[in-house]
């Protein structure tokens, strides 16, 4: 018998670009109308660097939320040369950061401030590592004479090993994965690493970006791969291995500056990412693995408890329409287009309308 309903402890994105201002309010209810907490990216201009910055900009996104909307940003701080170790285990002790980003400099979108030398961190990683503050990681490295499709399992070999040599007992979690290198990596890595996967990397291999015209929604970094990396995605995460969980990376950017001569990095793919993975899901059959990849894994990483809602999602009889585009007050947003119809629905989760702010 084939499944038409499935009841999941209420799932959490442990990788969310939710931005600022009048993005934020129009891409937030999109995650917290699903998701009970996320991990939000600290890569804003000005970066959020100290304990201070992650408190107001926590603030701002508590207040932007839509009244019966429950959900908990859970804030990082954005790692730099300069960052300042007491001021990381103060913010940590008021519980206000839970992990720092690496960004090697240059890397992706507002990378600018990132790391250049590895060495310059290590004193800050330490300290991470006896406080207990795991460390999340873009693992791509951004030499020119390296091949982009070459960069995450580069990374890998000449930063990753060195860090995990250097400090063994950080907590670190490789951020969208997107090759075969980087699950094995992690599959066969001890305790203290774990990978995020985003629900398109998922989906679409590079063919989707370049055949049949440069389609500027689907590139996003790491810049997806071919086939057979997709398809050891798909192994991780459907396999139940703790060790990998749901990171969306909706990363909101205005089609203006997405369609572009130099068109920006990110998928939009909070509207319709649970719906994604169901499918994605139940085509492997793997559906009884849902709940460990985007409810269980990434609290036991993070060493939080689970939530104690669920959500269901229900398999339609007619596909539902998600919007292509949605209007902000700068400019229209596309979201992620799958290329298959959607028939999974979480029926019980807010609508953005819902008590949404006028
Ligand atoms: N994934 C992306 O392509 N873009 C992200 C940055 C990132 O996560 O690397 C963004 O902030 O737009
Ligand atoms: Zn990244
Ligand atoms: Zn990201």
């Amino acid at each position: 018998m084939t499944a038409t309903e499935l009841t999941l402890r209420r799932p959490d994105d442990w990788h969310l670009h939710l931005r600022d201002g009048a993005m934020m309010r129009t891409v937030l209810p999109y995650s917290s109308g699903n998701f009970a907490r996320a991990i939000i990216m600290p890569n804003l201009v000005p970066p959020v660097v100290r304990g201070d910055d992650a408190r107001a900009y926590r603030d701002r996104i508590l207040a932007a939320l839509p009244p019966r909307h429950d959900f908990t940003p859970l804030m990082t701080l954005y790692l730099t040369e300069t960052t300042d170790a007491d001021d990381v285990a103060k913010a940590h002790e008021a519980g206000l950061v839970s992990a720092l980003k690496l960004y090697p400099a240059g890397a992706t979108t507002n990378s600018d401030s990132g790391v250049r030398d590895i060495d310059r961190i290590m004193p800050v990683l330490e300290r991470m590592a006896l406080l207990g503050i795991p460390l999340c990681v873009h693992g791509e490295v951004t030499d020119p004479a390296i091949d982009i499709f070459d960069r995450e399992a580069v990374f890998i070999e000449k930063v990753l090993r060195r860090i995990v040599d250097r400090v063994p007992e950080l907590r670190i979690i490789m951020e969208h994965i997107t090759t075969e290198e980087g699950v094995q990596y992690v599959w066969e890595g001890g305790p203290n690493i774990a990978a995020t996967i985003t629900t398109h990397h998922l989906i679409i291999n590079r063919n989707a970006m370049l055949v049949g015209g440069i389609r500027p929604h689907y590139y996003c970094l790491p810049v997806a791969k071919r086939e057979k990396h997709r398809l050891a995605l798909r192994r991780a995460a459907t396999s139940g291995n703790e060790k990998f969980f749901l990171g969306t990376d909706s990363a909101p950017h205005l089609d203006a500056r997405k369609e572009s001569a130099c068109g920006c990095a990110g998928m939009f793919t909070a509207p319709n990412t649970l719906s994604c993975l169901a499918h994605v899901f139940e085509e492997e059959a793997a559906l009884d693995h849902l709940e460990a990849f985007a409810s269980l894994n990434g609290p036991a990483f993070y060493r939080l408890p689970p939530n104690d809602t669920r959500i269901r999602l229900v398999k339609r009889e007619v596909p539902f329409d998600v919007p292509a585009k949605i209007a902000t007050d700068e400019g229209m947003l596309t979201v992620f287009d799958p290329g298959f119809p959607l028939y999974w629905h979480p029926e019980d989760a807010l609508s953005v309308d819902q008590g949404a702010k006028p």
